[in-house]
């Protein structure tokens, strides 16, 4: 049994003579967002393999909604990767496609009505705000587009746990703002749990400094913690050389003295 969402329990995995993680523990509670960083080649998207159940650790155990997954059979990781919406950094669209059909490809695959698919996916869209855009092929779209879709079809069936590999790598800073809050809408609104993989500290300061709430009318609101209070929803985990290097909330993170972490935030 595992009290957390996402689960690693002194996981070691390693490439041939390469130990890539070597002894990784950590958890992420249900309804909270781990931010996941590091330095490149460090195993942030080896861990999100992990999770999928598409790499199997050498030694530990990994826990997903509360099942060890470690052992599981093929059979079992399709049903258990059906709780999962993965979001990739470039939206992992597939080109001859349209966005209706990219979105509700989960569904199609499933032989669901027609009826119920064009509700789902008009409803996925009106989440990340495209519903305009549902008959365009993914080429008439911009990047920041894109990346909207690709959270759309992650969020059909309703996921419980989302994994963000990168979701904001290469996009201009309103675009990538975007993106992090509708991770912020999915975190508070939704209650779902998340690893979230960035190299930008921006993203860090977004997701953990804000939340959101539905207003007066109905209308989703984003705001800014009062100051000094970053969201304890957002937590932080920094990876190297195959260790947990630091895990904490905001506070923890901005506040490390620790020399990699610092010369990470480029503060000094
Ligand atoms: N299937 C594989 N076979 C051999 N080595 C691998 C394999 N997958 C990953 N690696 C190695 O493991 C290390 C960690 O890779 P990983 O992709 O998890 O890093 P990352 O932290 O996500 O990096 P980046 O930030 O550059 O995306 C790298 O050195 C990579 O070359």
């Amino acid at each position: 049994m595992s009290e957390y969402a996402i689960e690693f329990r002194d996981v070691c995995l390693a490439f041939g003579e390469q130990k890539v993680l070597d002894g990784v523990s950590f958890g992420v509670h249900p309804g909270e967002t781990k931010i996941l960083m590091g330095g490149s080649g460090t195993g942030k998207s080896t861990v999100l393999k992990l999770v999928l159940g598409l790499l199997k650790p050498d030694s530990g155990r990994i826990f997903v909604d509360n099942e060890d997954i470690t052992d599981f059979s093929e059979s079992q990781l399709t049903v258990m990767r059906q709780k999962i919406g993965m979001v990739f950094q470039e939206g992992a669209l597939f080109d001859s496609l349209s966005v209706y059909e990219n979105v509700g490809y989960r569904l199609f695959e499933q032989g669901a009505d027609e009826e119920e698919i064009e509700e789902t996916v008009r409803r996925m869209l009106r989440f990340v705000n495209l519903e305009q855009a549902i008959n365009k092929m993914p080429s008439e779209l911009s990047g920041g587009m894109r990346r909207r879709v690709g959270i759309a079809r992650a969020l059909v069936g309703n996921p419980k746990i989302i994994l963000y590999d990168e979701p904001t790598a290469g996009l201009d800073p309103p675009t990538a703002r975007t993106i992090c809050e509708l991770a912020i809408k999915l975190r508070d609104l939704e209650g779902v749990s998340s690893l979230f993989v960035t190299h930008r500290i921006q993203d860090a300061v977004v997701l953990a400094d804000h939340h959101a709430t539905i207003g007066d009318d109905g209308e989703v609101v984003i705001a800014k913690n009062p100051r000094g209070q970053a969201d304890t929803s957002t937590q932080f985990i920094m990876l190297r050389h195959g260790k947990v290097l630091l895990e904490g909330d905001a506070d923890t993170f901005w506040n490390s003295t620790d020399p990699y972490i610092r010369t990470f935030l480029e503060l000094d």
